[in-house]
């Protein structure tokens, strides 16, 4: 066998499927059983601008390509099926790498409930992944990011401007708070908690990928409304304090621009109660922008890959 077919078949034995995977990795697509629409999304992830190696991990790396997919299928409150994984990488690579990197996409996909169902590997001269991954809205209308209305709540579920702490932390050659370093590693999505808010009768919802400001702006523009965030709800996190104190920098700085959080945040009724381990920060308002405790904003609002 051809030292690629080898490796396929190193990284795909005894893998385990839900009972919507009708055919999984082998031939030339894999096939699925829908329940109901389905939703698709896909984000690339780049050695060096997504991750270092030096910084986590194959495992953990492993782990992040597939939570910052499944994240976006969150936040269209459908139910997480399935992945396809594009894997490329220097031909002088040790293998360990490989085989870690793989134990990380498999336990990270039973964390969040799917199947890795296929993908593709390639050599190159830097470590890209490609991640594709797939869900199931059982019936429900998918929860878009253009359904808010003005006097609306904002809440959020999960952890904000710890990943940019760890980001910071690592940056500077340190390793801890431990905590923050290993949210940069690999975010902790909410898993379950997009089909919750769904339930829950949300009315529009992302995931926090760029920055709560600047993905909250998406559901501004593409619902029409405005978002006004109060600071006071927010929680910072004890160790984001510390390293915001040790380093000069406002810890608002991180929990409103940080990114990476993939944190959820969603808008709902105003009579409607919050599911549990979900925390208010603000409302929707009748104007066209995301403010903070009823001023514009004049910091940084998230991370820009062409700014
Ligand atoms: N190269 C592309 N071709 C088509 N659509 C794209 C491309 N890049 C991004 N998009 C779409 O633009 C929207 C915003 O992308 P992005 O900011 O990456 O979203 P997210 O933060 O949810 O990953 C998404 O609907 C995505 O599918
Ligand atoms: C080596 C390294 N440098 C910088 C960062 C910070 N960083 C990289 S991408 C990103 C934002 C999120 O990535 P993106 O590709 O925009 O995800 P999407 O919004 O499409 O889900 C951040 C904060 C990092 N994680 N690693
Ligand atoms: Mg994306």
């Amino acid at each position: 066998m051809s030292a690629e077919f080898e490796m396929i078949a190193e990284l795909t034995d005894g893998l385990a499927f839900g009972s919507d995977v009708r055919l999984g990795p082998g031939d030339d697509a894999a096939v699925l059983v829908p329940r109901g629409d389905i939703v698709i999304t896909t984000d690339v992830l780049i050695e060096n601008v997504h991750f270092k190696r030096a910084w986590s991990s194959a495992f953990q790396t492993g782990r992040k390509a597939v939570a910052v997919n499944v994240s976006d299928i969150e936040a269209m409150g459908a139910e997480p099926s399935a992945v396809v994984i594009g894997l490329a990488f220097p031909r002088n690579l040790d293998r360990r790498w490989v085989s870690d990197f793989q134990e990380g996409v498999v336990e990270e996909c039973a964390r969040a409930g799917v199947s890795l169902v296929g993908g593709d590997l390639s050599s190159s001269a830097h470590i890209a992944l490609g991640v594709t991954a797939l869900g199931n809205l059982s019936g429900r209308p998918a929860v878009t990011r253009a359904g808010a209305r003005a006097g609306d709540q904002v809440a959020v579920c999960g952890r904000l401007g710890c990943s940019a702490g760890g980001l910071l932390v690592l940056q500077r050659g340190f390793g801890s708070p431990k905590d923050l370093v290993l949210e940069q590693q690999c975010p902790t999505v909410p898993y379950g908690q997009g089909k919750v808010a769904a339930e829950a009768g949300a009315t529009a919802m992302i995931d926090v990928s760029d920055g709560l400001l600047q993905d909250l702006g998406h559901i501004c523009e593409l619902s029409g409304v405005g978002i006004d965030v109060r600071t006071g709800a927010l929680k910072i996190h004890d160790s984001l304090a510390r390293l915001a104190a040790a380093t000069g920098k406002d810890p608002l700085g991180f929990v409103l621009a940080g990114g990476e959080d993939h944190a959820l945040a969603a808008t709902f009724p105003a009579e409607v109660g919050l599911p549990q381990g979900w925390l208010r920060i603000g409302t929707v308002t009748a104007g066209a922008e995301v403010i903070v405790d009823g001023m514009p904003w004049t910091g940084s609002v998230g991370w820009d890959h062409f700014a």
